[in-house]
């Protein structure tokens, strides 16, 4: 039994919100740290194709000996495999490096909303959701206005945007269309992706009242405000710490606090022109 709570996502089905996420971690490092972590007990991991490390992240979901059931797997679809046909081919090859015969999530990694091909490719997600190989269809990058477009074009409602979301860029236009919409909100670098963030004053001092770290919080913070959250680590002691943060609870000042910290700080890239791999 996971100790990880669940939120259900648009079309009934359960997501973890804690899950650990890959990117910049090599394959045969996913291959040990996926383990690591589905023994400190995450059951959600966030892996792509342009990550290099499907291929030992299933090897790691294999070699757990965790029932398939309780496992949430996610992989998004690269820029260059976009378009109907190309997408659908991308999804095979992503199931058969990971070993799988259905994901969880399958999300269309950027919108590359100059180049106009989200709506056909959007259009190949609901073919594998329709055939019971993508449990859930969404997106990643998306900005409101790209969602709507799905939304008037194509029949299924993204179940996830996975975005760039953390204390110093909390978001809250997108938040607020998921919310109305019935997107799940994911925040992808939620810890501030090695920016500093965890050594902002206010965040260490949260920390310091609560007796947990500034990860910890931060996390909390997500958690309470219903993101799901994908912490990446390769340290074993940060990865069970990332997911220790059930016993406690932010107050109104604490979260009247991290309002005040949103500067709209982009870490990565503009959704409205990135189409790197394209
Ligand atoms: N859809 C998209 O376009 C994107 C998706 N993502 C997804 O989101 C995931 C998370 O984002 P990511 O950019 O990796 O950044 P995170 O915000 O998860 O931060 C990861 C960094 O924080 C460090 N860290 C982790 N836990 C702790 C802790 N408890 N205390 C101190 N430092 C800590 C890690 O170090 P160390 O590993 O050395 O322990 C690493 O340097 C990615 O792995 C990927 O799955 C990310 C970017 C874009
Ligand atoms: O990590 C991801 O999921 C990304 O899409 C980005 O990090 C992207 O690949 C990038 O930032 C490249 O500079």
């Amino acid at each position: 039994m996971s100790k990880v709570p669940s939120i259900t996502l648009n079309n009934g089905i359960a997501m973890p919100q804690i899950g650990f996420g890959v990117w910049q971690v090599s394959d045969d490092e996913a291959a040990k740290v996926v383990g690591t972590a589905l023994e400190a007990g995450y059951r959600s991991v966030d892996t792509a194709t342009v990550y290099e490390n499907e291929r030992g992240t299933g090897q790691a979901l294999a070699a757990s000996g965790i029932p398939r059931e309780e496992l949430f797997v996610t992989t998004k679809l690269w820029n260059s495999d976009q378009g109907y046909d190309a997408a659908l081919r991308a999804f095979d090859a992503s199931l058969t490096r990971l070993g799988l015969d259905y994901v969880d999530l399958y999300l269309i990694h950027w919108p590359m909303p100059t180049r106009d091909t989200y709506v056909d490719t959007y259009k190949a997600l609901e073919a594998v959701h329709a055939d019971g190989r993508a449990r859930a269809v969404g997106v990643s990058n998306f900005l409101p206005e790209h969602l709507e477009r799905l939304i008037e074009e194509t029949s299924v409602v993204p179940a996830v945007n996975q975005i760039e979301l953390h204390p110093q860029l909390q978001q809250a236009e997108s938040r607020a269309f998921h919310a109305k919409h019935g997107i799940a909100t994911e925040a992808w670098s939620p810890l501030g992706s090695g920016s500093g963030l965890l050594e902002v004053p206010t965040i260490v001092a949260i920390a310091q009242k609560h007796g947990k770290t500034p990860a910890q919080v931060v996390l909390r913070w997500h958690v309470q405000l219903g993101n799901v959250v994908i912490p990446k680590s390769v340290t074993p002691s940060r990865i069970r710490e990332n997911l220790d943060i059930f016993g406690f609870e932010l107050d109104e000042d604490d979260l009247a606090a991290f309002s005040a910290l949103d500067e709209g700080r982009r870490l990565g890239p503009d959704p409205a022109s990135f189409h790197m791999g394209a």
